[in-house]
């Protein structure tokens, strides 16, 4: 349903974009993870047609996103990063600003849907600048739903809310996410966890990772063994590459589960094994190390 296609983006001598491509299909909820000035936001601007690329194209339902094509721009409701909100506004005048903007028909019963949807009724004659940032992010989130959108482009969300309002925000997101086509980006990986099925992580204007959560957790597998008398990395190396990591403490670099062979094979040369564990790289550890800095 989204097609990326080879995007750059120069901003003067900054390569922010290098070539970035990836597709998203109908329904799915995407985490567009990066650290800070990795991209997300030039991606998502140019996804929305906000912002036109150096090159490269995106397409909806096969057709060209471009910064004029008005029928591309209607399936897709757009959260921006910092969530811009005009606070002399009340949140009523506010959606009916964006309600026209988007030439959205009967606008009063589209504003009364979204309303109810992000549940801000209590709230709906109060100027924004006197609401929480959480009940300024459900604002920013009615605007993106009105026109009943099938896309949703989420620019870090969540910043700056405290423990609860992220609760509420990933939920609400998630219940969205039950009808639309989501990109939600981010740097908390928790939120990602929490709230998409598949990721997609860039760095330095480059996709580094694209792949289903659970595939991203569980990488660089390997067993932990200690055992009770000094023996040396070649005793432990018919399993996969030894490294010592303590005393008569090993780490084994396999993919396979192999505690019941290795214990037979320990017993069998009379030693005995004070701990034996499988570890594996959780997607926070996946993260840093696919986007460190380095140096
Ligand atoms: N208007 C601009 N002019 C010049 N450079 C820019 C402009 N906008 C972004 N950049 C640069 O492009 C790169 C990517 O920025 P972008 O905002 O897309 O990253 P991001 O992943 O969204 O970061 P953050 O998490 O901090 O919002 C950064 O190096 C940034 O400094």
């Amino acid at each position: 349903m989204i097609e990326v296609v080879k995007l750059e983006k120069h901003y003067g001598e900054v390569k922010a974009l290098k070539g970035v491509s990836f597709n998203v299909e109908k329904g799915e909820i995407v985490g567009f993870l990066g650290p800070n000035g990795a991209g997300k936001t030039t991606t998502m601007q140019i996804i929305t047609g906000f912002l036109s690329p150096t090159s490269g194209e995106v397409k909806v339902d096969g057709e060209n996103v471009s910064v004029d094509n008005m029928n591309v721009k209607r399936k897709i409701g757009y959260l921006p990063e910092n969530n811009p909100i005009y606070n002399d506004l009340s949140v009523y005048d506010y959606l009916k600003f964006f309600a026209d903007l988007k030439k959205v028909g009967n606008s009063k019963e589209e504003i009364k849907k979204v309303v109810s949807l992000t549940k801000i009724e209590d709230v709906l004659n109060r100027k924004i600048d006197t609401l929480s940032k959480g009940y300024k992010q459900r604002v920013g989130l009615a605007q993106a739903i009105l026109g009943d959108p099938e896309i949703l482009i989420l620019d870090e969300p969540t910043t700056g809310l405290d423990p609860n309002q992220i609760v509420e925000i990933r939920n609400l997101i998630k219940e969205l996410g039950k009808e639309k086509t989501v990109i939600l980006s981010t740097h908390i990986m928790q939120e990602v966890e929490q709230t998409c099925e598949r990721v997609i992580i860039i760095n330095k204007g480059e996709i580094v990772a694209d792949d289903k959560i659970e595939n991203l957790q569980g990488k660089n597998r390997r067993v932990v063994v200690e055992v009770d008398r000094d023996v040396n990395e070649k005793f432990f190396e018919r399993f996969g590459v030894v490294k010592t990591v303590g005393t008569n403490r090993f780490e084994i670099k396999t993919d396979d589960d192999i505690r019941k062979e290795l214990s037979r094979y320990c017993f069998d040369n009379g030693i005995l094994i004070l701990e034996l564990k499988v570890e594996f790289d959780d997607l926070e550890t996946t993260f840093r190390k696919l986007t460190m800095v380095e140096g």
